[in-house]
C-alpha cells in the first residue's frame, strides 16, 4: 500500500487570508494553519472564524490539512476545537504538550464534539507538539496516551526558550531532546516531525539541519516558508541510485531466499535480514513519493 508521507507540514498563519487559498500550490505534504503563536492575541477569534469558513470551501486535494490549535489552558484552546471539527478538521496539533493527561484532555472533548455532530468517533487525529523540557521527559506517555496520536513534533523555539537557553545552528543545546522526541516516537509507532528553521535564507544551515534530523530518526519537518519545501522533500526522497542498488538487494535476497534468514554480498557488501529491510524502506518511500518502481513489488 501506498504510504502516506508527512515530510513537510507548512505553516500558514491563518489570520492571512491569503494563504488560506494560496498555500497548496507549494505542495506541502501537510499544511498547517496557525491559531496559536503566528496569530496576534486581538485577532485570535477572528482567524478561527476565517480557518472555519476556508475549511468548509476550500479543496485542499492531496494536502494533509492540520490546524495548531491554542493550548488548552488558553482562553482560545477548546474554542478553537469546538469551531475546527464541525467544520470538518481531521488533524489537530496541540502545542505545548507537557503529559498524558494533556492529551487526555483533548481525547474527552474530541469524542464529545464528534458524538454531538454525528462524526465517527477516534476520526479526528492529533500530532502533540514537545517543545518543553518536562514535554521532552514525558513523550513516551504523550505518543502513547491515545490511539488518536499519530504524530509528535519537537519544538526548539519554545523548548530554548523553557530551558533558558539560545538556540544556536549547531544546535548542541537540542541533541538530547530531538533524539528522545525521535526514539519516543519510534517505540510508540508514530511519526516524528522535526522543528522549524526560522533563518529562511540560510539553505546551507537548513539543508544541514533536515539531513541530521532525518538521521536522528525524525520522518519530516515542519517549515515555515515555501522555499524551504522543495529542499525537504529532495532529502527524504530516494535519489535512482539509492533506488537501483534497493532493487538489486531486494532481487539477490528473493533469489538467494535470505529474506527470512542468512547472508550474501551484493557488490562487496554484505546483505542480511537490516540491509534487505533498509532495502525495501527506501522503495516505500520512493512509492510513497510518487516514484514509479517497475519489476519489484514491495
Ligand atoms: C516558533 C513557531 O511557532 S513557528 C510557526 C508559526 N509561524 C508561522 O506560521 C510563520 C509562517 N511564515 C510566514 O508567515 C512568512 O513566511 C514570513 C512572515 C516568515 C515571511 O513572509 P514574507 O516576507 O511574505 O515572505 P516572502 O516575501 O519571501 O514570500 C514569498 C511568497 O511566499 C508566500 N508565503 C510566504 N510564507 C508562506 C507560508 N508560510 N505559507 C504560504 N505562503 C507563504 C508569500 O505570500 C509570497 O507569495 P507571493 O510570491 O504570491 O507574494
Ligand atoms: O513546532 C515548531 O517547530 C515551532 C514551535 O512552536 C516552536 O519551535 O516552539
Ligand atoms: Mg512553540
Amino acid at each position: 500500500m501506498k504510504k502516506k508521507l508527512r515530510r513537510t507540514m507548512l505553516f500558514c498563519p491563518a489570520n492571512k487570508p491569503k494563504h488560506l487559498f494560496t498555500s497548496m500550490i507549494y505542495e506541502p505534504d501537510c499544511i498547517i494553519f496557525d491559531l496559536e503563536d503566528a496569530v496576534p492575541f486581538n485577532e485570535k477569534v477572528a482567524a478561527r472564524d476565517l480557518l472555519v469558513e476556508a475549511l468548509k470551501a476550500i479543496d485542499y486535494g492531496q494536502v494533509e490539512v492540520f490546524a495548531r490549535i491554542n493550548a488548552l489552558y488558553t482562553d482560545f484552546g477548546e474554542d478553537d476545537v469546538r469551531a475546527l471539527v464541525p467544520a470538518g478538521l481531521k488533524r489537530l496539533r496541540l502545542p505545548m504538550c507537557e503529559s498524558e493527561k494533556d492529551v487526555k484532555d483533548l481525547d474527552v472533548l474530541l469524542t464529545e464534539i464528534e458524538r454531538a455532530h454525528n462524526i465517527e468517533v477516534g476520526s479526528v487525529k492529533v500530532q502533540c507538539a514537545i517543545e518543553t523540557p518536562k514535554g521532552v521527559v514525558n513523550s513516551l506517555a504523550i505518543a502513547q496516551a491515545s490511539p488518536r496520536v499519530t504524530s509528535i513534533s519537537f519544538g526548539a523555539e519554545d523548548f530554548t526558550r523553557t530551558l533558558g537557553t539560545d538556540r544556536t545552528k549547531a544546535g548542541n543545546e537540542l541533541f538530547l531532546a530531538r533524539s528522545t522526541v525521535a526514539l519516543n516516537a519510534n517505540i510508540a509507532g508514530v511519526d516524528a516531525i522535526d522543528t522549524v528553521y526560522a533563518d529562511v535564507k540560510d539553505e546551507e544551515g537548513f539543508i544541514k539541519e533536515v539531513e541530521s534530523a532525518r538521521n536522528l530518526g525524525f520522518s519530516g519537518k515542519s517549515c515555515i516558508h515555501p522555499s524551504q519545501v522543495e529542499l525537504v522533500h529532495k532529502i527524504y526522497t530516494p535519489n535512482s541510485k539509492d533506488i537501483e542498488a534497493s532493487i538489486k538487494i531486494i532481487e539477490a535476497a528473493r533469489n538467494a531466499d535470505i529474506e527470512k534468514g542468512g547472508v550474501i554480498v551484493v557488490d562487496g557488501k554484505m546483505i542480511d535480514i537490516p540491509v534487505i529491510a533498509k532495502a525495501e524502506r527506501i522503495l516505500e518511500l520512493a512509492v510513497g513519493a510518487g516514484i514509479q518502481i517497475g519489476g519489484v513489488s514491495i
